[in-house]
């Protein structure tokens, strides 16, 4: 395989190594050994939301694709891109001029909002309310913003099928070429193919990205002409816990299962979820990739042929690869009795945990590769942090000293000079507030543009968290940034959110 593949999964298993050497001596695991319980930097810790006692799990389970491994987005994402412009222009009729298109990897983030109808990307709050909204790459005045959705009663919706959330790192691509779609055609109206609104064209976008998870574009790239789903999980899983080589013709040892009692593949998240499903359980011959058939969970013994089940060189632990099944199969093969039991760590708010949280009740860990970057900077950015809180303070404190003063000139009996003393008083304190206004505005944006150009801290919009910040609170027991840090804590972490602050505590407990 050509070694410039191996760029595109990144290798931030690191600690998963120490778990086994290479000659298959076990390595202290960093929890067992003296450096565990120290503090840990704040980029790899694991943050809690809901209390949960990792004693009281039985199961984990891994998402693959940007949980354990971390593709790299400027490689990956631009497969993704590259091949979505040669299926619009080859199958849908796009001009020409888009192969020549180039992505900025960076530009989109998670949490935006795609409006498909109106061609525009919207960040928003965790009331909704848009903050930042863009049509294509042109910023929308405060005014085109407030017209167009400041309207309360459209507020509680901002969801499919009109809307399009970009909740995973697989979406960036999609979602900067409806932007450049959307400032092409309104530059050139009549290049873009007959009667394709905003709408059409994310719709065009969407299919065409489909087709290329769907077709092979992207996996081949990866791994050469990956047989099956679990040929491809093989050659990844084998990447990332040892081999560190991305060769799908070199004979993969399998090693890689004696982390694992389960792996499945092609699961058809999140209708995995759902215990009615009544989809099909394949248990896989993991030399051949051949399927079998399985009785809800129990191998089907065949004629002939010996049982699938692997037995590990290492460990003689067994390990037993599915594809397709329900969580109903997953529960019973585990012996789960009740879904707390079980703890889940994706990459996909939507898929992996608003689904598993929602329908299961299974608890979750949300992995946010961007939080290390966001945390690092927080922390460096606390002292004008608070610089901006106490000018937001003094701006309401002027503010409230206008107010009164107005009303003291409007309703008391007051003599000419009294009234003029009080004029004055206002005119000198409204332009106090118009300096630390513009200067608290200044400095915000600022200290918002040192996250992200455009679309400032990913869990903020303002002072309000984001949209995306309020799901992750709302959906995942725990979030951090890889992983791999779950291996800088105790198998047995009892894991605790901090304390809750209502507004009015904020002045009375000191933080
Ligand atoms: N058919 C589509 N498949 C997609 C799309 N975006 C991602 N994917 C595939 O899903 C898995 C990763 O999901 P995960 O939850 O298991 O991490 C991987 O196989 C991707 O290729 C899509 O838009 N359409
Ligand atoms: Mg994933």
């Amino acid at each position: 395989m050509d070694e410039s593949y191996k760029t595109i999964i990144g290798d931030k298993t690191s600690e998963f190594q120490h778990m086994a050497g290479s000659d298959g001596v076990q390595e202290p695991r960093i929890w067992s050994s003296p450096e565990g319980g120290r503090k840990i930097e704040i980029g790899k810790q694991i943050f809690c939301n809901r209390s949960l006692n990792m004693r009281n799990i039985l199961a984990v389970g891994f998402d693959m694709d940007y949980t354990l491994a971390q593709y790299i987005p400027e490689t990956f994402e631009s497969l993704a891109y590259e091949g979505t412009i040669k299926k619009l222009v080859y199958d849908l009729g796009y001009p020409q001029e888009l192969l020549g298109w180039s992505f900025d990897w960076k530009y989109m983030v998670r949490g935006l909002v795609l409006d498909k109808k109106r061609g525009n990307i919207l960040k928003m709050d965790r009331h909704k309310y848009v903050k930042v909204a863009y049509h294509g790459f042109q910023e929308m005045s405060k005014e085109e913003k407030v017209g167009t959705y400041g309207n309360t009663l459209i507020r509680d919706s901002f969801d499919e099928p009109d809307y399009a959330l970009i909740d995973t790192l697989f979406s960036l691509a999609e979602a900067y070429l409806f932007a450049q779609l959307v400032d092409f055609k309104d530059s050139n109206p009549g290049k873009i193919p007959e009667r394709a609104d905003y709408a059409r064209m994310y719709k065009d976008v969407r299919a065409a990205v489909d087709s290329c998870h769907r077709d092979g574009t992207l996996k081949q790239t990866v791994t050469k002409d990956p047989r099956s789903l679990w040929d491809y999980t093989n050659v990844v899983m084998d990447f990332l816990c040892g081999s560190h080589v991305l060769d799908s013709s070199r004979a993969c040892n399998f090693d890689w299962l004696m982390y694992f009692d389960i792996v499945i593949t092609g699961s058809a998240k999140p209708g995995f979820f759902h215990e009615d499903n009544r989809a099909n359980l394949f248990e896989v011959e993991p030399e051949s990739g051949m399927l079998r058939n399985t009785d809800n969970g129990t191998p089907m013994p065949q004629v002939g042929n010996s049982s699938p089940r692997i037995v590990l060189k290492k460990s003689n632990a067994p390990c037993q690869i599915f594809q397709g099944g329900s969580v109903g199969h997953l529960h019973k093969l585990l012996s789960i009795e009740s879904s707390s039991q079980v703890l889940y760590v994706g990459d996909h708010i939507y898929g992996d945990i608003l689904r598993s949280k929602k329908v299961l009740g299974w608890r979750t860990m949300l992995v946010v590769p961007e939080l290390e970057r966001e945390v690092k900077l927080l922390w460096s950015l606390r002292n004008s942090r608070k610089l901006l809180r106490l000018m937001r303070n003094e701006r309401d404190q002027i503010e409230d000293q206008i107010h009164h003063m107005k009303w003291f000139l409007k309703f008391e009996d007051l003599n000419v000079d009294q009234k003029q003393k009080t004029s004055d008083g206002i005119d000198e304190l409204e332009s106090r507030r118009d300096q630390v206004r513009t200067s608290h505005q200044q400095d915000q944006r600022e200290c918002h543009q040192k996250f992200h150009k455009i679309w400032g801290q990913l869990m903020k919009t303002g002072y309000q968290n984001s949209r995306f910040a309020h799901q992750v609170e709302r959906f995942a027991c725990l979030y951090t940034s890889q992983v791999s840090n779950l291996s800088l804590y105790s198998p047995y972490k009892y894991y605790r959110p901090c304390e809750d602050f209502m507004p009015h505590e904020f002045d009375i407990l000191p933080l």
